[in-house]
């Protein structure tokens, strides 16, 4: 189906009754929807490229051969009703779901050049390079310096020097370079410096938030997949949230779910809209999904028909 006549197709579809109630996709394959729509194309090389990944839970298929490229140095939003697939795909780009003993996932998500599901994959390394910020602060019950420098010395990337280890001393140059910048990067510095071996847990929830982030950047990723990173937060500490999701997409690749259309609209460059049944119903330029989709069941979604 040509772009210009997508548009009138999907809206006759929805005349003719093919369209099946908006809020699921009943009848219609993954390949049928993404007729719907024009292939995203962006300058520049993707960060992750997925094809065909679908996710069975058991006898439960919740995610329908997505394919979609990510840019790099970008926010990619992935939004849609409650239950339609985005944690899950959210997992698939780097292997979480493997922790998860029903879940099957099967297809590609090309990370660097390497289909990360080959057999071989380093998952320590993996998830190193494709760090992860979850829905809930979840700082560890340690000094806030030791939340950051806890992750590169458990892999050797820090190394105390022989020096302090004859000292019996646990500091090092390079963790306080470490900790200055990853808490500088999530704009935190100035407001802990001071404090840096009070324990994280006096943090507020805003700020554990923010230290979370830090300890993700601190194993030096290039992608940042966040889960409704914002969710638990007050409105002050969610925008400070979204400006440093903003700041970040400079210097790495962000994916981030989000139950908030206008939290997508604010910071997201591209956004993909799933729907109920785990399919992909559009991927595009966040103005352009949220000016003028070319899936009308995008549109519905996105003006509150549903969802
Ligand atoms: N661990 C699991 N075991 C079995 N089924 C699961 C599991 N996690 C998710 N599912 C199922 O997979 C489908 C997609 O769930 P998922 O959590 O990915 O959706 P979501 O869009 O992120 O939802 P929400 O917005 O409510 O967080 C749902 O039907 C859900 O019940």
């Amino acid at each position: 189906m040509s772009e210009t006549t997508s548009k009138a197709q999907t809206q006759a579809d929805a005349q003719t009754g093919q369209q099946s109630g908006g809020t699921t996709v009943e009848g219609e394959t993954q390949e049928e929807l993404r007729e719907e729509w024009v292939q995203y194309e962006f300058d520049g090389q993707p960060a992750i490229s997925t094809r065909d990944v679908n996710v069975h839970y058991g006898d439960d298929h919740a995610l329908h051969d997505i394919s979609i490229d990510i840019p790099k140095n970008s926010v990619t939003a992935l939004i849609g009703p409650s239950g339609c697939g985005k944690s899950t795909f959210l997992r698939c780009l780097n292997r979480m779901n493997d922790r998860i003993k029903a879940a099957d996932v099967s297809g590609e998500v090309e990370f660097n050049g390497k289909n990360i599901y080959d057999k071989g994959t380093n998952l320590v390394e993996l998830r190193k390079r494709i760090g992860q910020v979850f829905q809930s602060p979840n700082p560890f019950p340690k000094s806030i310096r030791k939340n950051i420098s806890y992750g590169p010395r458990k892999h050797g990337d820090i190394d105390v020097s022989l020096l302090s280890r004859l000292l019996g001393r646990d500091d090092s140059d390079e963790e306080d370079e470490l900790v200055e910048r990853c808490l500088r990067q999530a704009a935190l510095w100035d407001e802990v410096k001071d404090r840096l071996d009070d324990n994280a847990l006096g943090l507020s929830g805003g700020q554990q938030q923010r230290l979370c982030i830090a300890r993700a950047l601190a194993t030096d990723p290039e992608v940042l997949l966040m889960d409704e990173p914002a969710s638990a937060l007050d409105p002050i500490a969610t925008s400070r949230i979204e400006d440093l999701i903003s700041d970040l997409a400079e210097d790495y690749t962000v994916v981030i779910v989000t139950h908030s259309m206008q939290q997508a609209a604010r910071i997201s460059d591209q956004t993909a809209v799933f729907l109920t049944g785990g399919y992909l119903v559009e991927y595009d330029d966040t103005d352009k999904i949220f000016e003028n989709p070319e899936s009308q069941r995008v549109e519905d979604y996105i003006t509150g028909k549903f969802g």
